[in-house]
C-alpha cells in the first residue's frame, strides 16, 4: 500500500478542503477479478445451465391477503419484484431443480451468492406441492437476522402477510401460524423443536442453508437430520413392503395398529408420514464432504449470479485494519458513485469506535460532503435495532453499515454497492485440557471472503475492497474450521442427551469433535449435576437445564438461585451477563465515565454492580411512569444511560432477555424471590453455580484459576481490579495481551468445599 497520509491527515487538512478538497490517494488498489471467476467448486457436479424455462414465471399460488391494492406504489413494487425474481439465475432451472428433489431424497445445491437459493427454492417447493396436506418446508439459517429478513422478503414476494403462509421462528420470537407453509428459522431453533417432535413430522422438506458456516448447531442438526431421514425412510420402506398404500404425493397411508413404532409416530404426525427430503445449500460449500457424509448424495451446481462484483486488494499488507477501513470508507464516499457501504468488523467495541471516528471525521469535511449515516449491526443488538440497517438512509445520504459476521451470509441489505473486508473475524477457540474457552481475532477463510463480497452486487453491480494483498488471500484456509472443533461442547451434549442420544462418542457427526473435548464437557455436565454418573440426563435438574435456552452453567445458576432465595437477582445477573459491555468509557472522558461507574459499583464485585445498574434503570422508569408511551420511556432511558456512560443498546437488550428468561423460569415453576440486602446469599449461590470458575490469590497478587491451574489477571474494567480478596469467581476468560478474567465477585474459599464438595473435596 502506498500511504501518503494517515486518515487524520487525509481528512483533516483544512487548506485542502478550502481548495475544493483535493483528494490524496491513500490506497492504490489492485483490481483483480470478478467475483464469479473466484468461484470454484471442488466436487465434480453436474451444472444446471440457464435454459429458458416456461414454468419459471415467478408466480406463487398464495392468496394476496394484504390490503395493499389501494396503494399507488403497490403494483409498481410487485412488478419490480416479479421482474427481479424472473431475472435471477435460479429462475430458469426451477423445473429441473424440482425434478432433482423428487428423484433424490438428499440433495446438495451449490449456487453462487445472490443466485436466488434462499428466497426462491422454498417457493419452488411450495409450487411443486411439497406443502400439501398441511406439511411445511423448513429452511434453517445459522443466524437470526438472516431468518427474519429473508422471511420478510419472501412474504413480500408472495404478497402475503408475514406469519401466515410464510413465517419465521427464532429463539424467543415465533412469527408463524397454523397456516405457515414456508418457515425460516435458526438451526438452533430446529434442534429445540426436535425435542418436542423427534421425527420432525410437520416437515416434508428441510433446507439447511449456509451449511458452509459449520456452526456447532448446523453440525449437530446435520447428524440429527440424517438420523430422522433414515428413520422416516425405513419406516416408509417397511410399511410399503407390508402393503401400505401411498397417497399421490408419496405419503404413506397408515394401517391401523400395524406395529408398535406406529403409535409413536402417530403421536407426532397423525396418519401420514411422507419421506423427509433434505437439501443442503451454500455458495461456498465443499460439496464432496457433504455428499460423502450423506452416503454419496447427489450434488448440483447452479451457475451464474445476477450482478458482477469487482474485487480489489491492497498492494501491501495493512498494519492497522481499523485505520485502513476508515480511510477506505472515506475514499469511497468521496470518489465513488452513490451506493451504501458494508464494512465487516470483529465486534461491538470495534463497531462503536469506528462509528465514532466516522462521525468525528465527517465534521471535518465540507458541509456538502457530510451526507453519510451509520448503522451498526452485531449479534447482541436487539432485533428491532438490527433491522434499522435495512431501512434506507435519508435522501441523498450514503449509508455505512458497520457489521460483524452476522451480516456475512444470506442477508441482502438493499442499496449496498460496496463491501469493505479487513479479512478478520472474532472466533471462538477452546482448550479442552484447561477447559478454557476464549474469543480471538483470526483471519477469515476464503469461503468467508467470498460470502462477504457476495453481499454487494445484489441489486446492481458491486465492488469489494479487501484490506489485504491478493497474495494473502491465496494463503487463507479454504473453509472455516468447524465450530464444533473449537468450542466447549457442554451445551451440545446436553441437547443431544435431551434428544435421546445416549452415546455421544458414537453420534454420527459430520466431523467428530476431539475425544478430549467430549470427555471434558461430559465431566463438566456431571459436575453441574445435569448428568448422572452413568451419563444419563438427571431428573429434574438435567431436564430443567436442557429446557432453558442458555449455557448450562447459567441455567444451573438460575435453578440453584430458586433454592438460595435469590432468583430475582440471578435473573438480572444472567440477563446482564448475556450482553456485551454495559459500561463504556470514551477515551476523552475516562475520568467522568469512571466516576459514573463508581456510583453503581459494589465492593463485592461486578455481578452486584450490574444488578445495581439494572435496578437503577427500573427505579428511574418507575419514578417517571406517569409519562406515558414506550417512546417516551425509551427516550428517558437513553438520556439516563448517556449521563451514566452506560450503553443504552446493551441495557435495552438485557431488559429484553430478562423478560424472556423470566417467562421460562415461571413456566418451569421456579420460585422467583429476592434475597433483599442479604447479598451473602447471592454470592453463595454464585459460588455454588460457578465453582468451576473460582480463582485463588497468589503471593505475587495474580490469581490462579483452580480448575485449569492457569495464572489469570482481573480485567481492568472490573470493579475488583484493585481487590485484595483471597478468593473470587469469574464468568469469562479472555485472552488478549494477558490471560484476563472478567465479571468477578468475591467469595469465601470455604464455601467451595461446602457448596461443591463433589469437586473440591476430591481435589484435597
Ligand atoms: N430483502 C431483500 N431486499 C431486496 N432484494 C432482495 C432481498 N432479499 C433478496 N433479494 C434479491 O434476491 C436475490 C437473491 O437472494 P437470495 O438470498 O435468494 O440469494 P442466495 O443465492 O441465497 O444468496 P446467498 O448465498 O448470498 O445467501 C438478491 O441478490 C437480491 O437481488
Amino acid at each position: 500500500m502506498k500511504i501518503r497520509g494517515s486518515a487524520a491527515e487525509y481528512l483533516g487538512n483544512k487548506n485542502e478542503q478550502k481548495q475544493g478538497f483535493k483528494l490524496k490517494y491513500v490506497f492504490v488498489w489492485v483490481k483483480v477479478k470478478r467475483l464469479s471467476l473466484f468461484f470454484s467448486c471442488r466436487a465434480k457436479m453436474p451444472s444446471m445451465a440457464q435454459t429458458p424455462n416456461p414454468s419459471a414465471n415467478g408466480n406463487l399460488s398464495f392468496n394476496h391477503n394484504n390490503n395493499n391494492n389501494n396503494k399507488p406504489n403497490f403494483f409498481a413494487r410487485s412488478r419490480k419484484i416479479l421482474e427481479q425474481r424472473k431475472s435471477l439465475p435460479i429462475a430458469s432451472v426451477e423445473r429441473r431443480l424440482i425434478e432433482e428433489v423428487r428423484k433424490h431424497d438428499i440433495l446438495i445445491i451449490v449456487g453462487e451468492t445472490g443466485s436466488g437459493k434462499t428466497t426462491q427454492i422454498p417457493q419452488f417447493l411450495f409450487n411443486a406441492g411439497f406443502c400439501r396436506g398441511g406439511k411445511t418446508v423448513g429452511i434453517t439459517q445459522p443466524r437470526r437476522v438472516a431468518a427474519v429478513t429473508v422471511a420478510k422478503r419472501v412474504a413480500e414476494e408472495c404478497g402475503v402477510e408475514l406469519g401466515q403462509k410464510v413465517g419465521y421462528s427464532i429463539r424467543f420470537e415465533d412469527v408463524t401460524s397454523s397456516s405457515t407453509s414456508i418457515k425460516y428459522m435458526t438451526d438452533g431453533l430446529l434442534l429445540r423443536e426436535a425435542l418436542l417432535d423427534p421425527y420432525l413430522s410437520r416437515y416434508s422438506v428441510i433446507v439447511v442453508d449456509e451449511a458452509h458456516e459449520r456452526t456447532v448447531h448446523t453440525d449437530v442438526l446435520l447428524g440429527l437430520l440424517k438420523k430422522v431421514h433414515n428413520v422416516r425412510s425405513k419406516y416408509i420402506r417397511d410399511h410399503t413392503s407390508v402393503g401400505h398404500k401411498r397417497t399421490s404425493d408419496g405419503a404413506i397411508l397408515e394401517k391401523e395398529n400395524a406395529d408398535p413404532c406406529i403409535s409413536v409416530l402417530k403421536q407426532c404426525e397423525g396418519r401420514k408420514l411422507p419421506p423427509l427430503k433434505l437439501i443442503i445449500m451454500s455458495a461456498s460449500l465443499d460439496a464432496r464432504v457433504f455428499s460423502e457424509y450423506f452416503g454419496g448424495a447427489r450434488a448440483v451446481h447452479i451457475q451464474g449470479r445476477q450482478f458482477p462484483v469487482d474485487i480489489f486488494y491492497t498492494v501491501n499488507p495493512q498494519t492497522d485494519y481499523l485505520d485502513s477501513a476508515i480511510i477506505t470508507i472515506f475514499q469511497i464516499h468521496l470518489e465513488e458513485a452513490p451506493g451504501d457501504i458494508l464494512v465487516f468488523l470483529t465486534g461491538q467495541e470495534e463497531i462503536e469506535s469506528v462509528e465514532k471516528q466516522i462521525q468525528d471525521n465527517l465534521r471535518q469535511l465540507p458541509e456538502d460532503s457530510r451526507k453519510m449515516s451509520t448503522a451498526p449491526i452485531f449479534s447482541s443488538l436487539p432485533s428491532e435495532q438490527q433491522m434499522r440497517v435495512f431501512a434506507p438512509a435519508p435522501a441523498g445520504f450514503r449509508k455505512v453499515i458497520l457489521a460483524t459476521n452476522i451480516a456475512e451470509t444470506s442477508v441482502t441489505i438493499p442499496g449496498v454497492k460496496y463491501v469493505i473486508d479487513p479479512g478478520v473475524v472474532k472466533a471462538r477457540c477452546y482448550d479442552p485440557i484447561k477447559g478454557m474457552e476464549s474469543l480471538i481475532v483470526v483471519p477469515t477463510s476464503k469461503a468467508q471472503a467470498l460470502q462477504r463480497s457476495g453481499r454487494a452486487g445484489r441489486d446492481g453491480r458491486g465492488k469489494c475492497f479487501r484490506l489485504y494483498p491478493e497474495s494473502e488471500f491465496e494463503k487463507l484456509e479454504d473453509s472455516t474450521k468447524p465450530e464444533i472443533k473449537r468450542c466447549n461442547l457442554s451445551n451440545v451434549i446436553l441437547q443431544l442427551k435431551a434428544l435421546g442420544v445416549d452415546d455421544i462418542f458414537g453420534f454420527d457427526f459430520i466431523e467428530k469433535p476431539s475425544r478430549a473435548a467430549i470427555k471434558r464437557s461430559v465431566e463438566e455436565l456431571i459436575l453441574l449435576g445435569a448428568l448422572t454418573d452413568d451419563c444419563k440426563l438427571s431428573d429434574p435438574v438435567g431436564h430443567q437445564m436442557a429446557r432453558l435456552p442458555l449455557d448450562p452453567i447459567y441455567s444451573k445458576a438460575l435453578i440453584l438461585a430458586s433454592q438460595f432465595n435469590c432468583l430475582e437477582e440471578m435473573l438480572i445477573a444472567v440477563a446482564m451477563l448475556s450482553v456485551e459491555s454495559i459500561f463504556y468509557e470514551p477515551r476523552e472522558k475516562k475520568n467522568e465515565a469512571r466516576t459514573a461507574k463508581n456510583c453503581f459499583a459494589s465492593p463485592e464485585g461486578d455481578h452486584l454492580t450490574l444488578i445495581n445498574v439494572y435496578r437503577a434503570s427500573n427505579d428511574l422508569l418507575e419514578k417517571r411512569k406517569s409519562e406515558v408511551g414506550k417512546d417516551k420511556h425509551e427516550k428517558i432511558l437513553r438520556k439516563w444511560c448517556k449521563e451514566n456512560f452506560i450503553s443504552s443498546r446493551s441495557l435495552r437488550h438485557a431488559r429484553d432477555i430478562h423478560s424472556q428468561i423470566q417467562q421460562h423460569v415461571e413456566q418451569m415453576g421456579l420460585c422467583i424471590s429476592s434475597c433483599g440486602d442479604d447479598t451473602l446469599q447471592f454470592r453463595r449461590c454464585l459460588a455454588a453455580a460457578f465453582f468451576l470458575n473460582a480463582a485463588l490469590k497468589q503471593p505475587n497478587k495474580t490469581y490462579r484459576a483452580l480448575a485449569s491451574g492457569e495464572v489469570v489477571h482481573i480485567h481492568p474494567t472490573s470493579v475488583l481490579f484493585h481487590t485484595k480478596a483471597d478468593c473470587i469467581i469469574f464468568n469469562e476468560f479472555v485472552k488478549t495481551s494477558k490471560e484476563y478474567i472478567r465479571n468477578v465477585t468475591i467469595i469465601d474459599g470455604f464455601w467451595l468445599t461446602e457448596l461443591a464438595p463433589h469437586y473440591y473435596a476430591r481435589q484435597e
